[in-house]
């Protein structure tokens, strides 16, 4: 029995199947290109504030190594488990291979409910976890970045763990970092920005007056609230949020900078108002314009995407959509143009590259090319994803995830992996 398992895993292979028929791959093939290279479960004990001592499961998947390293985030959830990485880490090879990045895919994560956690134990935790992978990660080997749950400190205590390890200062190891700690200008805005940048297309493409348009978000963490600060400021209205403490709804549009500021200051958008608190369980269906999911796996099933009232759907999440859902929305696609998760979050990965990039380079850029050459990677990933999709007259996850896939398995067939 394989060790990968779980609803996230399955939709992961359940979306390579479809791909792996479109593409023809033979039947003993497709192992050798979905089964991850290696998964690490490593043990973090750490003694908490009252003294006791709690031990932390953690995992890091690596999908495949044959472009380069592999690369991907760090979750701390609750909901993580070696199934959910792996499925993670498979859809960051397709999203690599996608934007035409130098990377194999990867993920990890602590299955740790971050609200019970002080932040000397997260920095404790953070760092064991480093600790404990560091004969796994490298440079060359393995580059981490944030995910759910972490953030540009976590990657700033990652980078000194290994860095004191190796004696010297590593930035190269981790991606998300603070800029006063190795990082790049721009990355903590990169992933909303690109969705926010790709959902902007599609309304231009649409003829949608971007003034006066409208959009929902769910999950307002450092996806979703960036997502909604560019629609924001492209002149939409972002008239409903949502996090795990509920939802706010105005239908002139909430105050996103200074949403944002009260979720910096409070951790949750929570007691921002009291009058536009919403039913969160209705927001993905509220008609729109644009529903952006920045928040967790499978929150739109068939009976959502049936109910769904918007024009666009774009996906800072990984995962949002379940392949039901996706049978509904090919149906629908005439009414509901969908930018699919290895796309529309790819920005996140692309500014990683660029950070990585420059800190083997030690030459740093300005923010304006930094977002310029994030904005041009999208776009030819957009561009190569509507062809194929018209050419070969496939929904827009099947053609994205058919590049990504073909790329992969290109190298792989090149380098002789393959008899
Ligand atoms: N960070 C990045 O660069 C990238 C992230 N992604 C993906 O984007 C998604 C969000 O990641 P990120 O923004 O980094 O994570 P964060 O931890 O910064 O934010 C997650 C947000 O989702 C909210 N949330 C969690 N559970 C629910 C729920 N059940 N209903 C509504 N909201 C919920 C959280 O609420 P609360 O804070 O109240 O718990 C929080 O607002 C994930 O799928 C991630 O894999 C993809 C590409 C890159
Ligand atoms: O920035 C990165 O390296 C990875 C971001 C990530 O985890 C993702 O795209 O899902």
């Amino acid at each position: 029995m394989s060790v990968y398992s779980g609803p996230v895993f399955d939709m992961a292979a359940n979306q390579f199947a479809v791909i792996a028929d479109h593409l023809s791959i033979p039947l003993d093939e497709r192992d050798r290109l979905l089964l991850p290279k290696r998964a690490i479960t490593v043990s973090c004990p750490i003694h908490r504030d009252d003294g006791t001592i709690a031990v932390f499961e953690g995992y890091r998947v690596q999908h495949h190594l044959t472009l380069g390293p592999t690369k991907g985030g760090t979750r701390f959830a609750p909901s993580v488990d070696i199934g959910e990485v792996a499925a993670l880490a498979i859809w960051m090879s397709w999203k690599c291979a996608l934007a035409g990045l130098p990377y194999g895919g990867a993920k990890g994560g602590v299955r740790v409910d971050l609200s019970r956690l002080s932040r000397r134990e997260l920095e404790l935790l953070s760092r064991r976890y480093m600790q404990e992978m560091i004969p796994f990660v490298g440079p060359h080997t393995d580059v981490m970045a944030p995910d759910m749950g972490t953030n540009e400190q976590v990657m700033a205590w990652f980078m000194d763990t290994y860095s004191m390890y190796q004696g010297h200062t590593v930035t190269e190891i981790v991606t998300g970092k603070p800029v006063a700690s190795g990082g790049t200008v721009g990355r903590l805005e990169a992933t909303g920005r690109g969705v926010a940048y790709l959902a902007r297309r599609v309304l231009n493409e649409l003829s949608i007056n971007l003034n006066g348009a409208t959009a929902v978000i769910q999950g307002f963490g450092n996806v979703g609230s960036y997502a909604a600060f560019e629609l924001h400021q492209y002149g939409l209205k972002v008239i409903a949020v949502a996090d795990h403490t509920g939802a706010l709804y105005d239908k002139s549009g909430l105050d996103i900078p200074a949403l944002m500021h009260h979720a910096s200051t409070h951790g949750s958008i929570a007691g921002f108002s009291n009058e536009l608190a919403y039913d969160p369980d209705q927001i993905l269906t509220l008609p729109c314009d644009v529903v952006v999911p920045a928040a967790m796996e499978r929150v739109i099933d068939a009976h959502i995407a049936q109910n769904m009232k918007c024009r666009v759907l774009a996906e800072g999440a990984n995962g949002p959509t379940t392949p039901e859902a996706d049978l509904v929305l090919e149906k629908r696609q005439d009414e509901i143009f969908v930018i699919p998760d290895i796309l529309c979050n790819s920005g996140g990965v692309v500014v990683s590259y660029f950070e990585w990039v420059q800190d083997l380079q030690q030459l740093f850029w300005e923010e304006e090319e930094v977002t310029r050459r994030e904005y041009h990677i999208l776009d030819r990933a957009f561009d190569q994803m509507v062809k194929r999709a018209k050419a070969d007259k496939i929904p827009h996850r099947t053609a994205a995830m058919a590049i990504g896939v073909e790329k992969v398995r290109a190298a792989k067939t090149t380098r002789g992996l393959f008899p």
